[in-house]
């Protein structure tokens, strides 16, 4: 079974030295969507990541789906899942329901800073670096209103995107422009007890809207909100949408939300599909998600894994006598 993390008190992880950092991604159902967290697992190996990918897993998750992920080194965290209140929305996808259960990942205190990543994301560069930028702020890459999924909002419906704010401007007479909007596929945030429960009884009390948990975070972290460059979650119509806004060869983490471009899913007939970048990108996550050398029990990774802790001193390690 996984390491079972206590939940520790902000003031008892202060008192114990501070708390660690981990990277963190949800997973819901009996799908595909197992296949999108081993490939981020072994995306974030690749890029030799010092910290660990905690899988927060709804009930529904089977057996065999946490085993899988335990033997790629991820932390298996069950959770509740959290129902926004009853309504009448209709969410952009109507899965997007689920998705509120992300709130969940504010519990996890036992680290001080975490990096939430969507299954559907992979990371082909390092992102360390990001467990350093400030607390208390709310760090993501800002969205896209051009793809059809907007095609309620006054934003997609003038041409209006924050993405290029100068095409098309804001009227004055609309009111003051939106608050810069983030993609809630990746954001670096510190888990919090306090900011736990009030996302919790913040939910029950506040309509749904289309994008779900996204929309209620922008809400949430309007004033905390610190937009961050686009390398770091390269929402995938953004290639078409704001080409002169994408150095794909900077890219260091794709997310692949668009209609079709999931790559455990591809089949290359939706819209934009057919594009070489996209196949590009999709070939870049399936070349992770076969690479065995990868895999977290895979002998040379056991061997550079023990090498790193060696040489820390973190452990000593003695070899037992092979049982052959
Ligand atoms: O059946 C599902 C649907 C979603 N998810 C998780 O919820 C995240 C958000 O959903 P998705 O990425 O499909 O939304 P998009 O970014 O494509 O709008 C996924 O990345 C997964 O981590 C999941 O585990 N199972
Ligand atoms: O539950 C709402 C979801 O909303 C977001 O996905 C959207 C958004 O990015 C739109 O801008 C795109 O047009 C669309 O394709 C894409 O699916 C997040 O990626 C996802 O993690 C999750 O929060
Ligand atoms: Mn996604």
């Amino acid at each position: 079974m996984a390491p079972n993390i206590t939940t520790v008190t902000d003031a008892q992880a202060k008192a114990a030295g501070g708390r660690g950092r981990a990277y963190v991604t949800f997973l819901a159902g009996n799908g595909d969507y197992v296949k999108g967290v081993v490939g981020l697992a072994k995306g974030l190996r690749k890029v030799k990541s010092m910290y660990p990918l905690v899988v927060a897993v709804l009930p529904d998750v089977p057996e065999h789906h946490r085993n899988i992920l335990t033997s790629q080194g991820c932390i298996v965290r069950e959770i509740e899942p959290v129902y926004p209140p009853e309504n009448q929305t209709q969410f952009a996808m109507a899965y997007y329901v689920i998705n509120y259960s992300k709130l969940r990942i504010w519990e996890f205190v036992e680290f001080s800073k975490m990096i939430y990543l969507d299954g559907d994301i992979q990371v082909f560069d390092n992102i360390d670096h990001l467990f350093d930028l400030p607390d208390n702020y709310f760090y993501a890459v800002m969205d896209c209103f051009c793809e059809p999924t907007w095609g309620h909002t006054l934003q997609y419906q003038i041409g209006y995107c924050q993405q290029c704010p100068h095409k098309v401007q804001w009227p004055t007479h609309f009111g003051p422009k939106p608050p810069l909007y983030f993609n809630a596929g990746m954001f670096v945030y510190e888990p919090n007890l306090d900011t736990y429960r009030d996302l919790l009884q913040t939910v029950q009390v506040t309509k749904p809207t289309s994008f779900a948990e996204q929309d209620f975070l922008n809400m949430y972290f309007k004033d905390k909100y610190r937009p961050i460059p686009n390398v770091y979650n390269l929402v995938l119509a953004m290639l078409w949408r704001h080409p002169e806004n994408v150095e794909l060869e900077k890219v260091k983490v794709v997310h692949y939300c668009a209609a079709g471009s999931k790559p455990w899913r591809y089949t290359g007939k939706e819209e934009n599909m057919e594009r070489e970048d996209i196949k590009m990108l999709v070939k870049k996550w399936w070349d992770i998600y076969e690479d065995e050398t990868l895999d977290y029990n895979n002998p040379f990774n056991v061997d550079r894994f023990t090498a790193a802790l060696l040489e820390v001193g973190e452990v000593k390690f003695v070899r037992a006598p092979s049982a052959a």
